[in-house]
């Protein structure tokens, strides 16, 4: 399973730093969490951010964008250097459309689901989308419990790709430590964003290492 370090729980006053560190310790990708106190009742970074994290890092960049209006943003965050843009199943009604628009920028395009939203209500999406993150907590926070429900979307997720030959990978995000990454893994997810379980540890790199290899060894 890929490793997507997500920052948010990082040393705010050595980013750099901690971007650097996830990177030398064999991270997949830099997860950037976007927060617009709207959508959720935080607010975390911008395109600012993004920018600076491509100038220092190789990594592909994994932009998760928990904001209510996704479209008015995609451009910006296309321009400064996302790899990925993740958007909220919950927030628009023309998503299509933003997908397809992301895409046209050269920009792998996801969707995200909370919770609390069901697999139906993304099921348009799935043959054209590049990846489907499944929140395995509430959006928002780091630091929260993982939400073992959750992974039933998962196997669906795997097993209709499967069925169909649709070509996005399953993302987790939320509550992932070495408990929980493989029972992921098992359920089906290709990618783990992991954030205070990495930033809370003097041992990033070892960390890094088990989470990518915790659920192989079961
Ligand atoms: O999107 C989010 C929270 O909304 C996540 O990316 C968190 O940053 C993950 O943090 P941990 O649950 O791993 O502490």
């Amino acid at each position: 399973m890929k490793i997507a370090p997500s920052i948010l729980n990082a040393d705010y006053l050595n980013l750099g730093k901690a971007i650097k560190t996830v990177e030398q310790a064999g991270a997949d990708l830099l997860h950037i969490d976007i927060m617009d106190g709207h959508f959720v009742p935080n607010l975390s970074f911008s395109s600012a951010l993004v920018k600076a994290a491509k100038e220092i890092t190789t990594l592909p960049l994994d932009v998760h964008l928990m904001v209510a209006n996704p479209a008015s943003c995609i451009e910006d965050f296309a321009q400064n250097g996302a790899d990925t843009l993740l958007v909220h199943a919950e927030t628009d009604p023309h998503l299509y459309r933003v997908i397809q628009q992301i895409q046209a920028l050269h920009v792998q395009a996801g969707i995200v689901i909370n919770p609390g939203t069901p697999l139906s209500a993304i099921s348009e999406y799935l043959p054209i989308v590049d990846q489907v993150l499944v929140m395995t907590v509430n959006p928002g926070f780091g630091g929260q419990h993982f939400l073992k429900n959750t992974l039933t979307k998962v196997q669906s997720l795997a097993q209709l790709r499967n069925e169909h030959n649709w070509h996005y990978n399953i993302e987790v995000d939320g509550g992932i430590n070495e408990q929980t990454a493989p029972l992921a893994q098992q359920a089906g997810a290709d990618i783990a964003v992991a954030g205070s379980y990495l930033f809370s540890s003097t041992e990033i790199a070892s960390r890094i290492q088990l989470l990518k290899t915790c659920g192989t060894a079961q």
